[in-house]
């Protein structure tokens, strides 16, 4: 039978070989949690309290937890499924062909990241990260044309979605709107495809070793599987799986952007040993120049552009295998 999973028990033994095995990842008893579910339909609301109340309730939920659910997000669950569909499909052709073929602007990698020397900051998955720009492009698809209709759909709405909760959590801090459509721009927001197969070490491995998005805000659209977790608290909980939900969390920009009032959270997943497991985040990002500064002096990190961060993050992912993120940037 011809593969589709990338030979990812091969190379994490090769990386474990002269090492000793990593402790038991999963030892410990996990709390379950229910992140904050807010109904995005109160932002329709003719009642302005309701209004108010909803854009309050995303604001302290980024501030105290840096995740939470929305339901009532005006992505069909329709166009949900048929986009999870068209996802199995893609992962499911022969691993030579999603590695060799420049399927979706030749963005396929596995294992978290191809220069993981060490078994630690090695993960149990693997991902297509397509750019916004090139989603619609046809020469990406090959014979995924179904592919290109749906994912072309979904990260419209999707932008939709995000644009419309960073510009509230702005208006919260500056009073102004409109400022994330002035630097987000699809040149640098991208959709992450995450597929992460059965995993029978799953004790040993992480699916998506932890760490913050270097964005400002993630949209996430999981399965019923489960298996992501966030620090809350000092202390990982696992979040249970709704379907009628979409998890969003704060990522490192607006963390720096709010001067630390909203919380990059470290997230991870875990492996499960007899389910595979599918996700698709959507990073919204500003263009490489934009600056990103802190809203509220004394300011807790130097200013930078998307650029210098980005840069910054892949130089330290390649030299240790671990990403510092904002620390690196500490006034
Ligand atoms: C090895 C890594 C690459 C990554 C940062 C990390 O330490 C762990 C997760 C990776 C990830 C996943 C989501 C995003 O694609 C990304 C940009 C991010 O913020 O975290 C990547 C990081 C990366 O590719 O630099
Ligand atoms: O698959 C998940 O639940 C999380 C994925 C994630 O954290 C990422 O792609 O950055
Ligand atoms: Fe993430």
């Amino acid at each position: 039978m011809i593969d589709s999973n990338p030979p990812l028990l091969h190379h994490f033994r090769a990386l474990s070989s002269p090492n000793p095995p990593p402790p038991n990842l999963q030892c410990q008893v996990m709390e379950e949690c229910q992140l904050p579910l807010i109904d995005l339909s109160g932002l329709n609301s003719n009642d302005q309290k309701e209004t108010v109340a909803c854009a309050a309730a995303i604001c302290t939920a980024s501030s105290e937890w840096g995740f939470f659910q929305v339901v009532n997000h005006g992505i069909s669950v329709e166009l949900l499924k048929k986009m999870r569909r068209e996802q199995e499909l893609l992962f499911q052709t022969p691993f030579e062909r999603k590695s060799t073929c420049g399927l979706l602007n030749n963005s396929y990698s596995w294992g978290g990241s191809t220069t993981a020397t060490s078994p630690n900051h090695f993960s149990w998955s693997e991902a297509f990260h397509i750019p916004l720009t090139k989603v619609s492009e046809e020469s990406c698809y090959g014979e995924f044309t179904s592919l290109r209709e749906v994912m072309t759909e979904f990260a419209t709405a999707m932008s939709k979605l995000a644009r419309l909760l960073a510009n509230i959590l702005v208006e919260n801090l500056r009073h102004q709107r409109d400022v994330i459509d002035d630097i987000c721009d699809e040149s640098t927001c991208f959709l992450r495809l995450n597929h992460y197969p059965a995993c029978p070490i799953s004790a040993e491995i992480f699916g998506l070793v932890p760490h913050t998005d270097s964005d400002f805000l993630t949209i996430l659209y999981q399965d019923e599987v489960g298996g992501l977790q966030l620090m809350k608290d000092s202390k990982w909980v696992a979040v249970k799986p709704n379907q009628d939900a979409l998890i969003v969390n704060i990522g490192d920009l607006f963390q720096a952007w709010s001067n630390d009032a909203y919380k990059s959270v470290e997230h991870k997943v875990m492996t499960n040993g007899k389910k595979e497991r599918y996700s698709i985040a959507y990073f919204l990002c500003p263009s490489y120049d934009s600056l990103i500064g802190s809203c509220k002096e004394p300011s807790i990190y130097k200013q930078f552009t998307f650029g210098e961060y980005r840069k910054q993050v892949q130089e330290d992912v390649k030299k240790t295998g671990h990403k510092v993120g904002l620390p690196r940037f500490l006034l």
